[in-house]
Formats: structure tokens, sequence, C-alpha cells
């Protein structure tokens, strides 16, 4: 349940509450989402209409949004902290010497956000950040972005849970724009197995189509 459920849930709540504090992003994703799909026919009609045209091709093509979600995960990795048990004595690639049934944590939360890692604006939410020039999504090494482990026990539900959550994510953003409940009101985050706010995320729903964006 928490593997599958609460991480994706969770990072859609951060998805979201990023794009309320940038509607330049978010109309951006509402745009490749409407071109992927609908294209020039805005009125496809309602939720049932427009996801028919959620085809794997339009999903695929869907770089931005995909960027922007793993641009999510970077900030707010659903699994914040991970530890690991050693089997044997080892070294770390930084030299640190570990024993036989030490336990190590790594912090994908803090790794996610070192400047040395990620350049100075480390702390900005910036989808642009994972595009090459021609708006193509680039992966990162797992052992950089590491939300989803990396070697041979990375997660077993990426691509699956990328997956669910463009669905989600496009279909949101197809029929509505979100905005903050409170203008400039933040959330804070409580560290548990899985990263939660600590509070609720009080948002604003408008159609979109009305909006003209
Ligand atoms: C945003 C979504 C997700 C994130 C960030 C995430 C992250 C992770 C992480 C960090 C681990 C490694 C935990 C550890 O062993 O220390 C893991 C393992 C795993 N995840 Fe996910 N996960 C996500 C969604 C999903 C979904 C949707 C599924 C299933 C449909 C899933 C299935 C699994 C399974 C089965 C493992 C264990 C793999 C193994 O030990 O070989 N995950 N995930």
């Amino acid at each position: 349940m928490i593997a599958g459920r609460d991480t994706t849930a969770g990072t859609l709540s951060w998805f979201l509450y990023d794009l309320c504090r940038d509607q330049r992003i978010q109309d951006k994703i509402a745009r490749e989402v409407r071109e992927a799909t609908t294209g020039d026919h805005q009125d496809v009609g309602g939720v049932q209409e427009f996801t028919a045209c959620l085809t794997e091709d339009a999903i695929g093509s869907m770089h931005y949004l995909h960027a922007a979600l793993t641009e999510t995960l970077r900030l707010y990795p659903a699994v914040p902290s991970d530890v690991k048990c050693c089997f044997s004595d080892d070294t770390l690639p930084d030299g640190h010497a570990v024993r036989r049934e030490d336990m190590v944590n790594y912090l994908p939360y803090a790794i996610g956000r070192m400047k040395f890692l990620w350049g100075d604006d480390a702390e900005e939410f910036r989808p642009e950040r994972w595009l090459d020039d021609d708006g193509l999504f680039v992966p990162e090494s797992p052992y950089k972005f590491t939300a989803f482990q990396a070697g041979p026990r990375i997660c077993l539900g990426k691509e699956f849970a990328y997956r669910q959550m463009k669905i989600f994510a496009a279909a949101l953003l197809y029929l509505f724009r979100f905005e903050m409940w409170e203008r400039d009101s933040t959330v804070g985050y409580r560290s548990m197995l899985t990263l939660k706010m600590d509070g609720p995320l009080y948002v604003r729903a408008l159609p979109r189509r009305s909006t003209g964006n």
C-alpha cells in the first residue's frame, strides 16, 4: 500500500503545490497536454472524451509534464530517507569505512537539493533543467536522482508510477486551473516513511477552457 499508493498520491500533492506557485509552468503543461491530445479541438466534451485521447503516444510525448513530475520528486522525494544494512565490511565511494551490519542512511531529500549536484538554483522548481534543447526529457543517473533508489533494487513500479501520475495530472490540468486558496500561503513537510505535507493543501479549481489557457 505504501509503495504503490502513498508515494504517487503524495507526489501529486506536491506537484499541485508547485504548480499553484508557478502559473507559467502550470499553463505550459496544460498547453502541452492539449497539443498532445485534442490539439486545436478544444471542445472535446468531458473527462471521458478527453481520456479517450490519452493514447500511449500522447502520454509519451508529454516531455514537459514528465520533467515537472521529476522535478517534484527531486525536491519532494516520496521516500525522503532510506536505510540500508551492510552485508560485509566495505568502503564507501568517499572513502568512509563501514562494517558488516552497520546501518547506512541516504537522504534523497538532501541529495535533491545539493548545489554541487544541481547548481545554484537547486532549491528552485525548474522543470527545464530536465530537458535538452529540443524539449526532450533527459534522465539523470539514478545515483544522482535517487527518488526511486538505484541498482538492482530500484523501485519496481517506477514506470507504472510515472504513467499513473501523468494520466492523472493530464486530466486535471486539461480541465482545471489550480491556484492556492490563500495567495502566497506555503506548506511545510512532515518526514515519516513517506514525505507528507504538514497540513491540508487548500486549492481552488477553476474550469480551464473558459480561461483560454
Ligand atoms: C512516486 C512514486 C514512487 C516512488 C518515489 C517510489 C520509490 C521507491 C523507493 C525509494 C524504493 C526503494 C525502497 C527500499 O528498498 O529501500 C521503492 C521500492 C519499490 N517500489 Fe516504489 N516508488 C513509487 C511508486 C511505486 C509504485 C506505484 C509501485 C507499484 C505499483 C511501486 C513498487 C515498488 C516495489 C515493489 C519496490 C520494491 C523493489 C525491490 O525491493 O526490489 N513503487 N520505491
